[in-house]
């Protein structure tokens, strides 16, 4: 009944895939071509005076008191000003300024390094963990993170430090004391930042495609929590410094060690602003002061490296980025051959839901999903129809295990039918088993799939990490050689996988998730409103590739929208869902013209037909055909698209 071969101009790649592109697809490239030299940032004036500036004396700490000699030399010359010998003069006991200006140095960057590393490490560990995990953990987290916020900083180290004893206040003593003061307020950050992102669309793509939570906390997560940690970073380093500064000041930092709080500490105690000699407390009041502009500096371009919007691409990759439709030249790919499609199977069941209810549990609970009863034939197109909030997404998601609480599957079952003939309980899966199953036996396109993309994450790594979790012991070729496949199956060049999200068109992005839906050779796809942020010919583009593919391929498709003139098109039976029930379930064509429940009615009125018949376009490829020969004007087929709507 289907007849979808729309030749490459009509098919829907024209508005998503740029003009005057073949379908010739490259050898696919390594991930990320151009390799690290893609990290790294476009040169700025800001990034090099700030690597100027903090090298310089990183470089001044690391080499100086090599060179410097014994900054405690006492000299019997009293305060020089700088001149000769004494190339920053001396101090009263007559100590070399250089000397104990390289150590002093050495000393801060040391203290501020550590505390950097382990407040970082400390946020990142409370607000991160605990804000992905959720529960009780956060809970707890939260909790500790709240005492410690609460705790007045300052006063805190001073008790801290006055308790320890002086011989045992080494450098790293106050570090670890600063470190322990100066975490909670980050890790607060972080956690609101994460309880953001792990509700972000790609994050529970990662989860459905089963991997695990250490690894969508390091891959989804935190490459999107790096410029706030590095910022993070930064400013706990400069407080750092800027804090020990004070407690030295006040004879409470690192003794037997040498800082630049301890320098001016001996400066102020020397009365060296009174008796006017700028060179003992100058020199490391400036370095303080040069090093956090330095750091701060380099603090923009971090931006820059994680987020992928921010970087230039360079022309000669803008050239090659110019991407476009590797369709019309299609054949048939090894996922279509491995796949024995409908043709053997016929309309076995493949998916079959009896019962099924769902209840978000609270104070009113809601019963979103009433006794649903479906039965999904092996390449089938099951549509579900029905007005917003009447449970359609809780449904999809209770069928794949999807639903997270308050949401509560009550009763019913969910079978799934394998290929091999085995029968699989939905509802009774293990948390292993679920992760194999799902995305390799039944993937899903979610709303809004078009921001379901890692926007910090090449579509190489996010279609190759799903390869990585599923088939482990594939190799690195094969994986890229997939990729490239699906991606070809979608009509997008393969040359595309360098890309970043941002870089591709909504309908780019959309095909994107529909490949990555398609890499495992599922058996079953479910489509939660896949295509209506689209415009409306990029939708027609789409939905044709889904009814391509479900023929070449065999797979069977939920499909839910709100539009059910869009299922009477694309769908072979139809659900009308209304307040969790399903109030009719019939083939596409009982429903376009006998519809039996009030509530189908009022649906299909609801989408007025302007011109002709609903469902020729897409089922009859008409215009298509019409394209082909060359009639029609083109602007005609929109309008009764757009007509039918
Ligand atoms: N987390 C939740 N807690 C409580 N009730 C919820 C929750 N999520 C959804 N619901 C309720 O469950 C019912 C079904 O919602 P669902 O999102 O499944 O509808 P839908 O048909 O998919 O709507 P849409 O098309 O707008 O996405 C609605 O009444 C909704 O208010």
């Amino acid at each position: 009944m289907t007849n979808i071969n729309p030749p490459a101009e009509t098919a829907g790649a024209a508005p998503d895939t740029p003009a005057g592109t073949t379908g010739v697809s490259p050898a696919p490239r390594r991930p990320g071509s151009g390799g690290w030299r893609s990290l790294v940032p476009r040169w700025s004036p800001k990034l090099g005076i700030g690597l100027g500036l903090v090298g310089a004396i990183a470089l001044f700490g690391i080499l100086g008191p090599l060179l410097t000699g014994d900054p405690d030399t006492i000299r019997n010359i009293s305060m020089t000003p700088p001149g000769g010998e004494f190339w920053l003069g001396t101090t009263q006991t007559g100590q070399d300024v250089l000397a104990l200006l390289a150590h002093s140095t050495r000393g801060s960057l040391q203290i501020g390094l550590l505390v950097g590393v382990l407040a970082t490490l400390l946020s990142a560990v409370f607000g991160v963990i605990g804000g992905y995990a959720g529960g009780a953990v956060d809970e707890g987290f939260s909790l500790f993170s709240n005492v410690m916020l609460v705790i007045p900083g300052l006063p805190l180290v001073i008790v801290i430090a006055g308790f320890v004893p002086a011989e045992q206040r080494g450098w790293w003593t106050i570090a670890v004391v600063l470190a322990i003061t100066g975490w909670a307020a980050s890790a607060r950050v972080l956690r609101a930042q994460t309880l953001s992102l792990r509700n972000r669309d790609y994050v529970a793509a990662a989860k459905v495609a089963g991997e695990k939570p250490w690894r969508i906390v390091s891959v989804e997560i935190l490459p999107n929590l790096l410029p706030l940690m590095a910022s993070q970073f930064v400013f706990a380093v400069i407080l750092a410094i800027l804090s020990e500064a004070g407690l030295s000041f006040l004879g409470l930092g690192a003794s037997g060690s040498d800082t630049l709080g301890t320098m001016l500490y001996y400066a102020q105690n020397g009365f060296a602003l009174q008796r006017e000699a700028w060179w003992w407390f100058g020199p490391p009041g400036l370095i303080i002061a040069l090093f956090g502009c330095g750091l701060s500096l380099i603090n923009f371009s971090i931006d820059e490296i994680i987020n992928p919007k921010l970087r230039t691409v360079p022309a000669a990759s803008r050239r090659t980025r110019g991407g476009g439709s590797a369709r019309g030249r299609r054949t048939r790919t090894a996922a279509a051959r491995s796949v024995t499609g409908r043709e053997d199977s016929g309309r076995d069941a493949v998916l079959t839901v009896e019962n099924l209810n769902v209840v978000y549990r609270g104070e009113k609970p809601t019963h979103a999903v009433k006794d649903v009863s479906l039965t999904l034939g092996r390449g089938e197109i099951l549509g579900l129809a029905g007005e917003s909030g009447c449970g359609k997404t809780t449904l999809a998601y209770a069928i794949n295990r999807l639903h997270r609480p308050p949401a509560e599957v009550t009763s019913g079952s969910v079978v799934f039918h394998d290929r091999d003939g085995s029968d699989l309980d939905l509802l009774a899966l293990g948390k292993e088993e679920l992760r194999a199953f799902r995305w390799s036996k039944l993937s899903m396109v979610f709303q809004g799939a078009m921001n379901a993309l890692n926007p910090v994450v090449s579509i190489r790594a996010q279609l190759e990490d799903v390869l990585t979790t599923h088939r482990p012991g594939m190799s690195a070729q094969a994986r890229r050689e997939r990729c490239a496949e699906v991606l070809r199956l979608v009509g997008v060049d393969p040359r595309r996988l360098d890309s970043f999200p941002h870089e591709l068109s909504g309908g780019m992005r959309q095909r994107v998730m529909i490949a990555m839906a398609l890499l495992l050779d599922p058996q079953v796809m479910i489509m939660d409103e896949p295509t209506t942020a689209l415009d409306v010919v990029v939708q027609r583009g789409i939905l044709r590739e889904i009814l391509r593919f479900r023929d070449e391929l065999g797979f069977a498709v939920v499909f839910i929208t709100h539009d059910l003139p869009l299922l009477l098109e694309l769908s072979d039976r139809i659900a009308v869902m209304r307040d969790g029930e399903v109030v009719e379930y019939a083939t596409a064509d009982e429903i376009h013209h006998d519809p039996k429940h009030p509530y189908t009615r009022r649906l299909l009125d609801s989408f007025p037909s302007l011109t002709g018949e609903r469902g020729a376009f897409i089922r009859t490829g008409e215009s298509s055909a019409r394209e082909r020969t060359g009639t029609g004007t083109g602007t005609e087929t929109i309008v009764k698209e757009a007509g039918s709507r």
